[in-house]
């Protein structure tokens, strides 16, 4: 016999890539005895049902946080504080309350004002994504072997900690906890910034004209090709990231900064030996990740393969 689910009913706040994945993986892994999601539009609302992963889908967030044990809202950052000061007083007490927010010190900041002790409050990140969006981008393996991030406020219930984290590790994820902070720090220089690169270096290329009319995409080997896919990304989501991680975002983009004038000054100089110094150790680095099993871009399914032969065994 399987044993019994963790949550009895499991709110989901918006139905997209990650909501969508989550709904996937904890019906097919018995995690909850009864999935509720909500959907904004009727056309999404069709399109979940007719998809019949969840057991209900509602237009109001409201009715969905209604007896829920687990609240996930997986929607862009910035709608986290309106939602939480929406459905604050419907909320089952005992019930734990989450996200999936790329940013969590100004999630926290939103959100926690409005809740009240009640409930527990378990900020989660799952660092596991695609460019795609909406209900059907989903899948049920995106979380397997990528880690997701807690950052509970200090003071939090652990048995509340400990059945988010034993949710996420039936998700397939490897949980990791930090504080809101430290978690900003780092998923600015290993995200936002790739991201901001991405979105600035395809946008740079189609002002020169040379994106969709050229030879680019054609004679891309694939770092651009891969610069392309990220800079698909969803506007809303990344427009709130970039808002609400500004400080950390700002501090990194100002060494990011540095370091490439360093890269433009010895182009310029012709000084090769720079150059060299540099992309040795960078190499180093990379091979370093590889030969750890830190190399997370593996599993990451629909993301373009990176050439690794040149990789040590
Ligand atoms: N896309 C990715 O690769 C990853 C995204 N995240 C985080 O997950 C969250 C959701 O992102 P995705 O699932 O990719 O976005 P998505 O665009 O696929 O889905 C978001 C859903 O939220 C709904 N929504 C927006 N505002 C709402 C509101 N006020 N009430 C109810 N529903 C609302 C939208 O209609 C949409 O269906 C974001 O906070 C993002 O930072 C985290 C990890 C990876
Ligand atoms: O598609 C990619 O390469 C990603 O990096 C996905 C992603 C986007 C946002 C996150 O907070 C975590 C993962």
């Amino acid at each position: 016999m399987s044993p019994a689910p963790l949550f009895k009913r499991v709110a989901l706040i918006g139905f997209g890539l990650i909501g969508g994945s989550i709904a996937r993986a904890a019906r097919a892994q018995n995690l909850a005895e009864e999935i509720v999601a909500t959907a904004r539009s009727a056309k999404t609302r069709a399109r979940v049902a007719e998809l019949g992963i969840v057991d209900r889908v509602v237009e109001s967030n409201i009715d969905a946080v209604k007896d829920a044990d687990l609240v996930i809202l997986c929607i862009p950052v910035g709608a986290c504080g309106p939602v939480a000061q929406e459905v604050v007083a419907y909320l089952k007490p005992g019930a734990i309350v989450s996200d999936v927010g790329s940013v969590k010190g100004a999630v926290v900041r939103d959100m926690a004002p409005h809740l009240p002790a009640s409930v527990h409050f378990v900020p989660a990140h799952p660092v596991a994504g695609t460019e795609h969006s909406g209900p059907d981008s989903g899948f049920a393996e995106l979380f397997i072997n990528r880690w997701c991030i807690l950052t509970p406020p200090e003071g939090t219930d652990p048995n509340a900690v400990e059945r988010l984290r034993a949710f996420w590790a039936g998700l397939g994820a490897k949980v990791e906890i930090m504080t809101p902070d430290h978690h900003d720090l780092v998923l600015a220089i290993t995200s936002h910034l790739p991201h901001l690169i991405a979105y600035t270096i395809v946008g740079t290329a189609d002002e020169l004209g040379q994106v969709t009319s050229s030879e680019v995409m054609k004679f891309s080997a694939g770092g651009f090709r891969d610069f392309t896919r990220i800079a698909a990304s969803d506007p809303t989501m990344w427009r709130d990231v970039f808002l609400a991680n500004k400080d950390a975002v700002l501090e990194m983009l100002g060494t990011f900064n540095e370091d490439l004038s360093k890269l433009t000054r010895a182009i310029r100089r012709g000084d090769g030996e720079a150059l060299f110094e540099h992309f040795t150790r960078t190499r180093a680095i990379r091979r370093g990740i590889v030969e750890i099993g830190q190399d997370s871009s593996a599993p990451d399914f629909g993301r373009p393969h990176a050439n690794l032969a040149n990789e040590p065994e």
